[in-house]
């Protein structure tokens, strides 16, 4: 065999595990077609926080107009994007020397299954004892007349003007984080749903809240209409058709209908692995049905979320598992998930509105943060916390969502008080900074 391990993709689902696995001496290599790091690194996260954070920023400094600060600053897309590309365009590099640094064998260009132990690359075979598919998600398109005329979140992030009228189709993370940014820059920004409902995973009240906000920015939202063609007129501006002659003018359009997986490229059939529409089928090992093939982050079908954190940490369950120290099944953390909207909304452990639908089980503290004096530090209005208790475990902390400028700071900081079951002693003998986020969490918490 060339190879004890090899990985196809190079992302959160490879890196985390493979870096430390190679330190004990396993032979292995990474196949990457495109940016080594994956989507995260390089047409995902990490370059849709840098266009977030100055509008976040711009936000504050709105809510403090009188309060000490004159004057709103004018955000500038080309400055931020050549912010965003000088951060963003060295991270493919990174993502390719920090395999090779530990010793790491690096295959450039696209991978197929030859049979269960190899893999082909530019023609030429590779074996492997093990074989991690990794291959994460790929922006979902509309199989629409006119869809060529669409773009996807990889186009969004390297957008060199914004156009002045964008319409976005899809109602999920990519749609929404991606319509405040756009808005925020001084575009007209439709949101055209197939549904009413938006960011379906959080919870309703607080979606609600946001999508409020953004209506009162200027985004039009545009629910139950499935676009079905879209043309370019003789000014270069697209039309949408829609049912019930519905037709709307644009200057550009966003598909952010979500993603799917890439296991369709790899001849799957050709090592008889299993997969369907959601990804590929593992057991609780991340073991797909042939034994020596694993499979771990965006590329699984699995219900926790398909996220950078949730691939990390499969990615690093793989290689402990592949270094003899962990037999058992993958037992996932709670986990935490935040949409980047403006404000946020965070969440971790139990949902709001699941905890919300069984009183019998739940119990739901809802905390306003309007008389806080440290969150009005801001001048914040309208932030809130929920904290939910399971009443059949002694009333623990089980569950948390938040709806604030700081959300992101709250759930991480509640995190390990839940998934740590931590006891009111435990959580006294940390001392926190004062004033901070966790200090004032830290009494407020009503911890068993
Ligand atoms: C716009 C956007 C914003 C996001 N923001 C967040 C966020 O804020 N927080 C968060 O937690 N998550 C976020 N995500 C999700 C996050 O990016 C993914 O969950 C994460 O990247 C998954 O990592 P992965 O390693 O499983 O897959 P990927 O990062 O997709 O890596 C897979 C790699 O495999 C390569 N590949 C595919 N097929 C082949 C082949 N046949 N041969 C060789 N190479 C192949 C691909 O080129 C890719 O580099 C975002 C995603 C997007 C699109
Ligand atoms: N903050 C974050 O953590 C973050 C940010 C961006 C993306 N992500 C990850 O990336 C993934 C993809 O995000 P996304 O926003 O592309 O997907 P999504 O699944 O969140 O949203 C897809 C949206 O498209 C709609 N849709 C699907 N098919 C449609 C159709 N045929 N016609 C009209 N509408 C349709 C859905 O109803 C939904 O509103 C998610 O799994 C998410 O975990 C995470």
């Amino acid at each position: 065999m060339d190879f004890d391990v090899l990985y196809l993709g190079s992302g959160q689902a490879t890196w985390n595990g493979a870096v430390p696995l190679a330190k004990t001496g396993v032979k292995i290599a990474v196949v990457e077609e495109s940016q080594y790091g994956g989507v995260c690194s390089n047409k995902g996260c990490n370059a849709k926080i840098i266009l977030d954070k100055p509008i976040e920023l711009v936000e504050k400094i709105k809510a403090l107009q009188g309060r000490g600060i004159d004057g709103v600053p004018s955000l500038n897309w080309k400055d931020l994007m050549a912010h965003k590309h000088e951060l963003i365009v060295p991270q493919d590099e990174h993502g390719q020397s920090r395999l090779t640094n530990a010793g790491i064998t690096t295959i450039s260009g696209h991978a197929e299954f030859v049979d269960a132990h190899t893999v082909k690359v530019n023609g030429k075979n590779y074996t492997a004892d093990k074989i991690v598919i990794a291959t994460g998600m790929r922006p979902h398109r509309l199989d629409i007349p006119g869809k060529e005329l669409f773009h996807d979140s990889t186009d969004f992030l390297s957008l060199p003007d914004m156009p002045k009228h964008m319409t976005i189709l899809g109602g999920g993370f990519v749609a929404i984080e991606f319509a405040t940014i756009a808005n925020a820059v001084g575009a007209q920004v439709d949101v055209i749903t197939r549904s009413n409902r938006l960011l379906r995973q959080f919870p309703a009240q607080y979606v609600a809240e946001v999508q409020a906000e953004l209506k009162d920015r200027g985004v039009r939202f545009i629910p139950d209409m499935e676009i079905k063609s879209a043309e370019k007129q003789a000014d270069d501006s697209l039309k949408l058709v829609g049912p019930h002659e519905f037709t709307l003018e644009t200057d550009y359009v966003l598909d952010a209908t979500g993603r799917i997986p890439n296991h369709d490229q790899l001849n799957l059939e050709a090592a008889g692995v299993k997969a369907n529409a959601r990804g590929i089928i593992v057991n609780d090992n991340l073991q797909t049905n042939v034994a020596n093939i694993y499979a771990a982050g965006d590329a699984l079908d699995k219900t926790t979320p398909k996220l950078t954190p949730t691939a990390a940490f499969e990615s690093r369950y793989l290689a402990a598992k592949f270094m003899g120290k962990n037999k058992g099944p993958i037992k996932y953390p709670v986990i935490s998930e935040i949409v980047f909207t403006s404000p946020r909304i965070a969440q971790v452990g139990v949902k709001l509105d699941e905890a919300l639908a069984d009183n019998e089980r739940y119990e739901v503290e809802q905390v306003s943060y309007d008389g806080d004096w440290f969150r009005q530090v801001e001048n914040e209005n309208g932030a809130k916390l929920a904290l939910i208790f399971d009443k059949q475990a002694g009333k623990r902390l089980v569950g948390a969502a938040e709806l604030s400028h700081e959300a992101d700071n709250t759930i991480n900081a509640i995190l390990p008080y839940i998934q740590m079951k931590m006891t009111r002693e435990q959580l006294n003998d940390l001392v926190y900074l004062f004033p901070s986020i966790e200090y004032t969490l830290q009494r407020r918490l009503p911890l068993v």
